[in-house]
């Protein structure tokens, strides 16, 4: 059997409800909420990721999805506990309560932005920094020299390995704000890279590069996939989506709607009403969204209008 056919296997005995149980989850999140001021960004009641698939998590602007990653990776912390307690299981591990650097340790990270100050050091810099440390190691590198020498040399292999394989090796002493948007796309995955995840978070990888790019980052995710990475990705693009993606999760209003694969879970009206407000008989690949914000815009213009 191939692994493809496996994968798709292991889900199809999978409810396609949200919330649904997964035959191997890597992440499993209980009753985790987060509100600023009146504004319930986060009200997830259960979700579980399966191990060794591209996940993909979609949702209208503004559905939580973003914070939803923020708080998986120690960057925001819940609002409430909610009924019987906020909890998250990743690998086998708690994580309530766990600071970002120690959720990093245990396997699951995210990419960032390229932030101005990253943007002012050199492509090969910013893949030093990602490079995680044990816990401990630090001191212990400290009180013996040779061996912060031979860790340094080890990480500054890895870093050119794995610019090599995203071809941004040429790259290594540009700085990284000189990058295309799909190059810098590429660099915050592999910097991502750098601490060796079992699960990769990663939030609009082909937001801003180019069609010739696009089709580099889809084969790099699906090769991390392939490598046995879990893989949960945000994306707009339902093309995107529908080519890379084995299992659909839907957040609206910071919760999830709907589950399911990608082939199908687009067609489901609890999602159509998640992106249009109303029930529609369409195939959310086939519309153009371009469209559907001129419409909206529209709307928003003639209820001004009406006062
Ligand atoms: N730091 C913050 N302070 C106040 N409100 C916030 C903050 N972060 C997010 N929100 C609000 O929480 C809600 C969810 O935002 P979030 O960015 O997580 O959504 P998203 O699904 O990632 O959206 P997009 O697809 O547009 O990136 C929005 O209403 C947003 O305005």
């Amino acid at each position: 059997m191939s692994e493809a056919t496996a994968r798709a296997d292991a889900l199809a005995s999978v409810e396609r409800t949200p919330g649904s149980a997964k035959p191997d989850p890597i992440l499993r999140v209980d009753k985790i909420v987060r509100q600023f001021g009146g504004i319930t960004a986060v009200d997830v009641e259960h979700l579980e990721v399966q191990r060794g698939i591209i996940t993909a998590l979609i949702g209208p602007n503004g559905a939580g999805k973003t914070t939803f990653f923020n708080l998986m990776t120690g960057f925001d912390q819940p609002t409430s506990a909610g009924k019987g307690g906020a909890a998250w299981n990743f690998n086998g591990k708690q994580l309530t309560r766990t600071g970002a650097a120690a959720i990093a340790r245990t396997g699951m990270v995210r990419t960032f932005q390229l932030t101005k100050a990253l943007s002012r050091m050199t492509v090969l810099e910013n893949m030093m920094l990602g490079a995680s440390n044990q816990p401990g190691e630090r001191l212990a590198l400290s009180l013996f020299p040779p061996a912060w020498r031979k860790r340094e040399a080890e990480v500054h292999a890895k870093a050119l390995d794995l610019l090599a394989r995203f071809k941004l090796d040429t790259k290594k002493d540009d700085y990284a704000g000189s990058l295309s948007g799909g190059q810098r796309k590429l660099l915050e995955m592999a910097r991502a890279l750098m601490s060796d995840p079992t699960m990769i978070m990663l939030d609009e990888p082909m937001a801003g590069v180019n069609p010739a790019l696009t089709q580099s980052l889809l084969g790099h995710i699906q090769s991390l996939r392939d490598d046995g990475m879990t893989v949960l990705f945000v994306e707009h693009d339902m093309h995107v989506v529908r080519h890379i993606s084995e299992w659909v999760v839907v957040m609206a209003e910071g919760r999830i709607v709907a589950e399911g694969p990608s082939d199908t879970v687009m067609s489901d009206p609890a999602v159509i009403d998640a992106y249009l407000g109303a029930h529609h008989e369409t195939d959310l690949a086939e519309l153009d969204y371009d469209e559907i914000e001129s419409e909206v815009a529209e709307e928003e213009q003639e209820r001004e209008e009406l006062g």
